[in-house]
């Protein structure tokens, strides 16, 4: 069918066509089916919404479909109805633990980023990954098909380095400190983060409090050059767009299988140019890594694929056994990041974390002899030089880098969790930590999340706090709670945490 087009106010969150009752009787689409929209050289795909608030005669397109392609309102189109995509059958072929060859992997990427598949076909590629794995020749072949669907940036300035954590690990703003103290030794280190995956606050979303994060690629390209660094959200440019898509259905599943996991992160960094890349690899109890053996063997995996990309990569195995820092969620997280970058101090795994990453980085990059690269990273975060090249980014970013911690708003609906008993505390479970903070409305409220007052090993007294939770609104602290009382989030020696009573 022919139509004009009709620009929506509206986001979906999805490819979205709105399409008339009586014309889609007419011409056999029914909810939700794939269609294709075809203008001169231009082809869109998008799911069927049948509403009789659209004309005969007129195609409702919703935002979201402008973000990456321009139709004008009136602009004249076809509708046409489009069968399963090819790559539904490759899927399917990963379902059943086969091997897909490079070219089926290419077409899965390839009806990604254009939209022929949907959410729910995409849900089920990263279910198979997450139960059928990938070998290093699927892990190389997406990564490439990857960054490839999209823009690549070239860089006027060498060497390029660049960080990137796999994830998982609660509080984890250590990057936030990494890339200033890296830059401000003269090195160049484009950051590209995505938001948050399995956790509450990817380093995308904590940025974006005080910050912007999306930026197109020439922008990019004039921040680095001029400043040597930037602190930007992958998915916002058109940098490995497949990326942030499979990201959404990993984000509801909660899940980050591993083969796309590497392909994820190495896309952003070959589509920026890097050249020397550091893998933080969290390891420990829930989180993506639990044992150091396994935790090498992703390492190796990130070092093959990059020899495979022409990068020089190296992998830093951390401690991921309890959140980082005392704060999780991403205005809670802005405020601890930047409190340590002003003072040059702050809570011990968070400093000890992000200047032995920058140490590695310093030395990969040659500016810090061998096994010099820490106390030169401490250096430059003390020294304020850190801070001063974090004020520039934030500055360039379109931030106010006059902010101060205090000034960052957190959520005024609060609940603090005090000690039942005296005792040490044995344990943090990152996952309750993860989930109390979710439910509390994080990523997308900023101000939600928790400040923890305590770390393992150390000695509480009853009535002690424990915990506050921080919320945007009543009903999400309630949910908070609830969530809490249900899980352990803080073991405490020799004590019983709760009792369920028999009702
Ligand atoms: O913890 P989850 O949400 O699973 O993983 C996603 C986070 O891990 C990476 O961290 P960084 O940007 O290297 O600091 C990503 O960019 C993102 O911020
Ligand atoms: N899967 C991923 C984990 C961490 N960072 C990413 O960008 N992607």
């Amino acid at each position: 069918m022919k139509a004009k087009v009709r620009i929506l106010d509206m986001y979906s969150g999805r490819y979205s066509v709105f399409i008339n009752e009586k014309e889609a009787k007419k011409a056999k689409l029914h909810p939700d089916d794939l269609v294709k929209i075809e203008a001169g050289k231009k082809t869109v795909y998008g799911s069927v919404v049948i509403s009789s608030l659209i004309k005969e005669g007129e195609v409702g397109v919703s935002k979201d479909i402008l973000q990456l392609h321009s139709f004008s309102e009136g602009e004249l189109v076809t509708v046409l109805p489009s069968g399963a995509p090819e790559s539904v059958r490759y899927i399917k072929k990963k379902m059943r633990g086969e091997k897909l060859r490079k070219v089926e992997i290419e077409t899965i990427v390839k009806d990604i980023v254009d939209r022929k598949l949907r959410d729910i076909e995409i849900s089920s590629f990263v279910t198979s990954l997450e139960i059928n794995g990938l070998d290093m020749d699927e892990i190389a072949a997406l990564t490439i098909a990857m960054a490839e669907t999209g823009d690549m940036l070239d860089i006027d300035r060498k060497p390029i380095m660049d960080v990137h954590s796999i994830g998982g690990v609660p509080g984890n703003k250590t990057n936030i400190l990494v890339v200033p103290i890296v830059a401000a030794a003269g090195l160049t280190i484009p950051k590209t983060s995505s938001r948050a995956i399995t956790s509450a606050a990817g380093t995308a979303d904590v940025v974006e409090v005080f910050a912007e994060v999306s930026f197109s690629l020439d922008e990019i390209k004039r921040i680095v050059e001029k400043i040597g660094a930037c602190m930007v959200w992958g998915g916002a440019l058109n940098l490995a767009p497949a990326d942030d898509i499979t990201i959404k259905s990993e984000r509801a599943l909660s899940i980050d299988p591993t083969g796309l996991m590497l392909a994820s992160i190495m896309s952003k960094k070959y589509a920026m140019g890097s050249q020397y890349v550091l893998i933080d690899i969290p390891t420990g109890k829930g989180v993506k890594v639990e044992t150091v053996d396994a935790a090498r063997a992703l390492a190796r995996d990130f070092i093959e694929l990059g020899k495979r990309l022409g990068q020089y990569v190296e992998g830093a195995i951390t401690y991921g056994g309890q959140p980082i820092g005392h704060t999780v969620g991403p205005a809670l997280e802005a405020r601890e990041a930047l409190s340590a970058l002003m003072t040059g101090t702050g809570p011990g795994s968070l400093i000890e974390k992000a200047t032995g990453l920058a140490g590695v980085l310093l030395e990969m990059g040659g500016v810090a002899p061998a096994g010099m690269g820490k106390k030169m990273a401490r250096e430059i975060l003390e020294s304020g030089k850190a801070y001063q090249k974090m004020r520039e980014i934030i500055e360039e970013q379109g931030g106010n880098p006059d902010i101060k911690p205090e000034e960052i708003p957190v959520g005024d609906k609060t609940y603090t969790f005090t000690a039942p008993t005296s005792g040490y505390i044995t344990g943090i479970d990152n996952r309750a930590i993860t989930g109390i903070a979710r439910a509390a409305g994080a990523p997308e409220d900023k101000g939600a999340g928790l400040e923890l007052y305590v770390k393992v090993g150390e000695k509480v007294k009853e009535g002690d706090p424990l915990f506050t939770i921080h919320a945007e609104s009543e009903a999400r602290l309630d949910q908070a709670i609830v969530f809490a009382r249900r899980t352990e989030p803080i073991r405490i020696e020799g004590m019983v945490l709760q009792r369920i009573g028999n009702i």
